[in-house]
């Protein structure tokens, strides 16, 4: 069975003070922190990259699931594997043509692989990923069009976790986009192990309650498929 992973989406963050940001983060019971990376190509948003990471770094341990939202994904595997991410989830729809070297580049530099597709992507896009011989080790479903936080959840993007779960088992499956209190049932009851949440654990009152509801949810239906 996949571990459960609460992940909050640092984008959602003050960025002007991230170390103390991801630290708070970690003591309210997260289990990775997520790092947007985006080149204002990809997606119409330009966020950060290598050397934020590596400042980032010597401030926490914390694992860091690093999602990029970029055109040119190869391009950023030496510079994050330097600074210290530790997850390197690229997106297919810009690496049809080289994914099996961005998987071997990504290990090489002690990376975990990662695979994400966008909503209007079909998910048998990344079945050839995660059952090739050297696969991705996550695949995360985007709930909403990358770019933004705090936007709505896709609850038709349940589809593709259903598929992937069935297929398989154990495979870390993340969805990120309007996940909270309000969406985690359809997402955890798909299949989804790793919840990355922006605006719905910024935004609370009590993060660390939002954390814990989360986990809950994805530990109490884990019992029933
Ligand atoms: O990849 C992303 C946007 O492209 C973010 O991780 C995501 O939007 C998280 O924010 P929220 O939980 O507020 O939707
Ligand atoms: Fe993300």
């Amino acid at each position: 069975m996949a571990t459960p992973r609460i992940a909050p989406s640092m984008l959602s963050s003050d960025f002007a003070n991230l170390a103390s940001e991801a630290k708070r983060m970690v003591r309210c019971g997260a289990d990775w922190l997520h790092m947007d990376i985006m080149d204002g190509h990809f997606v119409p948003n330009l966020t950060i990259g290598a050397p934020v990471i590596e400042s980032l770094r010597k401030h926490t341990k914390a694992y860091l699931d690093c999602h990029l939202m970029v055109t040119n994904p190869l391009d950023y595997v030496e510079p994050l594997g330097k600074a210290g991410a530790s997850g390197f989830t690229f997106h297919v729809e810009v690496s049809k043509d080289n994914w099996r070297e961005l998987v071997r580049q990504i290990k090489l530099k002690g990376m975990r692989p990662g695979v994400s597709l966008k909503p209007g992507t079909p998910i048998e896009e990344v079945f050839p990923l995660v059952e090739a011989e050297d696969p991705v080790q996550m695949v995360l479903v985007m709930t909403v069009e990358p770019g933004f936080g705090g936007q709505k959840f896709m609850p038709e993007m349940m589809d593709k976790v259903r598929t992937l779960r069935k297929k398989y088992p154990s495979l870390d499956i993340e969805v990120d986009g309007g996940l909270g209190p309000s969406t985690i049932d359809l997402a955890a009851s798909a299949g989804a192990n790793c919840i990355v949440a922006g605006s719905s654990v910024f935004g609370a009152p009590d993060p660390a309650q939002v954390i814990s509801l989360l986990r809950k949810t994805v530990e109490n239906s884990q019992t029933k498929y």
